[in-house]
């Protein structure tokens, strides 16, 4: 942070305050540590579950008031008119609310209306304030200075810029940090929209889609609380790298009920096979929903004889035409689990109309009891058999005439065929399924068995990369909830991305969303950005140019080499970038970082690997990364090695190479042998 032109005493007096607010925060915490948890007796499981809730929030509430060491109390204060909020003049604004223990607050939380002003006052809108301040922290959370924008006099324009400039360029240690203190107005638009509808922003590298989603669920646990601790709240990021990446944001916001899980992880059935890129294409394909219902609905049968029930010596007769229309006015009209159980109880319904023909006055008890007997079972499984999605999968998977007949015009002949198995396993029961198996299976399941699907709130960041089969099942776990999608077309890098937005937003269920665009780059120089954006006519001929909001200085370095010296010129570009402060990663396709990683260290620099822990971003300043995992992360200085075989690595390998080169905050080295793609040819 710029260090600001402030009167010591004035600094003192501020300090002297943040110690304040401190030891207040230090008293809340004390107190929720010696308050008593209230526990109900008794052991059924409603007492039980009420307790474990109770112990829950409680835990929570005291993780969320411990006093991160390196995370400022406050980072901003508005100075109003008098009288425009009651009993203060001077609000300051921070990660959470601090009061005094007399009920005064001390801090206020950036989420409460009275912190909008702090984000979105202008000189030509300053809604009642007179003065915005901005305070300078040190790394360990030191105060060392404010600067201050009064809203009054004349328009002292770029003062909050000079400080989202050094915010943004203070050099890089460790995972993400929150960005609470410098949030742009058409960020906080966003942040603070409201939960329904679902919005889908879409943005260029680094515009601040994550730092956007991240605070406004932080926001939304503000300002919904109760309903969404109900359902929940879930992020879905693209991988283990990526959500240890972020995983410090929300806890720094004094978030720490919420879960960030890659979308695997969601679905729990483990990926034993692995599909090739055309066969997940086609799997992940919407086509494939329509398909599935064909298939399923396919075993239904057509009964050839009826129902002969027997009661004493009387018999009841449910004839085969009649259980044919039965089953065709079921067929279709609900889930497949439910018209198995309707059809028994139908069946059993006509039987006792006939009891009740010959007198009879049989109850419901009766109709059960019909419906559970040998005759009426007999039918319904023949005609209405038991399913799991397993046993339908593999059908289709297995059965090209079985395919052929449920793909319908849906699939093309290629596409069937992409879909078969080499080797089908001999029964269901031991098929190995691949990771775009679980989607179908659990649109299988939904068929059969309609679930609830209860989630408050679903974050799907990256999710230009998710198949339609995979929103849909992320749809069906927030059929009431709502969504913010984050994304960028430019970045799709599967085979199977379902494509333009509002398709995205169909396929989850949230046609009624909003796609809302960020253009501002705050990540990455404006040299950068516009030499990245050189491959955009090719890989999202539709978007526009992205800009920078600033320039750096020698941003942008190219250096050929020879292949033979291509590993020393790796080694050199790491050591001139260690030179300066902050993150470094060397990036290269996934078969040669290895190779590199291993120059590197034999060079004497410590370099540990992206992918093998959490704590790999943390535990050495240099990284290597692959170049599969290098989404949605940044580094100070990023040294890319030899494009052209990131883009030979993969079918949208220029995707990739986007990805690749818009890591980087302030430096970019570009280390290659063989030609660049031709876009990026100087
Ligand atoms: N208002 C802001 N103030 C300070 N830093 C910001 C702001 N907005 C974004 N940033 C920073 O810019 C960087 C990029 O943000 P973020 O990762 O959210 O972008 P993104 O749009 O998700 O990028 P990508 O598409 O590459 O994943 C982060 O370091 C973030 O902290």
């Amino acid at each position: 942070m710029p260090e600001a032109p402030t009167g010591p005493v004035e600094l003192d007096s501020e300090r002297a305050f943040l110690g304040e607010a401190q030891a207040a925060l230090a008293r809340m915490y004390a107190d929720v540590l010696v308050r008593d948890i209230p526990v109900i007796g008794g052991e059924d499981n409603d007492e039980r579950f009420t307790n474990e809730a109770n112990q829950r929030a409680h835990e929570q509430r005291t993780l969320a008031l411990v006093d991160l060491p390196d995370v400022p109390l406050f980072f901003g204060r508005l100075d109003y008119e008098h009288g425009t909020i009651d009993g203060m003049d001077r609000i300051y604004i921070g990660r959470r609310h601090v009061h005094d223990g007399r009920g005064e607050p001390l801090v206020i939380d950036w989420r409460a209306p009275v912190s909008v002003p702090f984000y979105r006052a202008t000189h030509a809108d300053r809604q009642r304030v007179l003065l915005r301040r901005r305070y300078g922290f040190s790394d360990s959370a030191e105060l060392t200075g404010f600067e201050d924008e009064p809203m009054t006099g004349p328009d002292s324009h770029g003062q909050g810029d000079t400080f989202l400039r050094a915010e943004i360029e203070r050099p890089r240690t460790g995972p993400m940090r929150d960005i609470v203190a410098t949030i742009q107005p058409e960020q906080d638009d966003l942040v603070r929209a409201p939960l329904h509808p679902s919005i889908c922003i879409q943005g260029a590298p680094g515009t601040g889609k994550t730092a956007v989603g991240l605070h406004r669920v932080a926001y939304l646990l503000y300002t919904e609380r109760e309903r969404l601790r109900r359902g929940g709240v879930v992020i879905v990021g693209p991988n283990r790298s990526f959500l240890a990446y972020i995983r410090k944001v929300l806890p720094a916001l004094g978030e720490v009920d919420v879960r960030q899980i890659t979308i695997e992880e969601l679905f729990t059935r483990p990926a034993e096979a692995i599909d090739s890129p055309e066969t997940a294409r086609v799997k992940g394909d919407g086509r494939m929903s329509a398909v599935l219902v064909r298939a399923l609905w396919s075993f239904l049968g057509t009964p050839t004889e009826g129902v002969l029930y027997s009661k004493g010596a009387q018999r009841f007769r449910v004839h085969d035409y009649q259980a044919q229309e039965i089953v065709a006015a079921l067929r279709g009209s609900t889930g497949y689990a439910a018209g198995r159980k309707a059809l028994a109880q139908r069946l059993a319904h006509a039987v006792l109309v006939m009891m009740e023909q010959r007198g009879e006055s049989p109850d419901d008890r009766v109709q059960n009891a019909v419906a559970r007997s040998k005759p009426v079972k007999t039918l319904v499984d023949s005609v209405w058999p038991k399913l799991v999605a397993e046993q339908v999968l593999h059908r289709i998977l297995s059965d090209a005439e079985f395919l052929a007949q449920v793909a319908g015009d849906d699939l093309t002949a290629a596409e069937q065929a992409a879909l078969l198995w080499a080797k089908p396993a001999r029964g269901w029961k031991s098929a190995k399924w691949s990771p775009a198996d679980a989607f179908l299976l659990d649109e299988l399941d939904d068929l059969i068995e309609r679930r609830a699907g209860s989630l408050g709130h679903l974050v799907l960041d990256e999710a230009q990369d998710l198949s339609a089969m995979q929103l849909r099942a992320l749809g069906r776990r927030c059929r009431t909830g709502s969504a913010t999608v984050l994304g960028d077309v430019a970045q799709a890098t599967s085979p199977w991305a379902a494509g333009a937005w509002d398709r995205v937003l169909g396929h989850l269920d949230k046609a009624d969303g909003q796609v809302v665009e960020l253009n501002r780059g705050f990540r990455v120089p404006e040299q950068i950005i516009k030499f990245a954006a050189r491959l955009l006519p090719q890989i999202a001929p539709a978007l526009g140019v992205p800009t920078g909001v600033r320039t750096v200085a020698d941003a942008l370095a190219v250096v050929r080499t020879d292949a033979d010296d291509l590993a020393a010129a790796v080694v050199e570009a790491c050591r001139t970038a260690l030179a300066r402060e902050g993150s470094v990663a060397l990036i290269a396709a996934d078969d040669q970082i290895g190779a590199l990683q291993a120059e590197l260290v034999g060079a004497g620099l410590q370099a540990g690997l992206v992918g093998d822990s959490d704590d790999a971003m943390e535990a050495t300043r240099l990284v290597c990364v692959p170049a599969t995992l290098a989404k949605g992360l940044e580094f100070d200085t990023v040294v890319v090695a030899e494009p052209a075989r990131i883009v030979a690595a993969e079918a949208r390998g220029l995707q990739r190479l986007y990805v690749v080169l818009t890591r980087a905050v302030s430096r970019l080295y570009l280390v290659h042998s063989a030609p660049l793609p031709e876009a990026l040819q100087l």
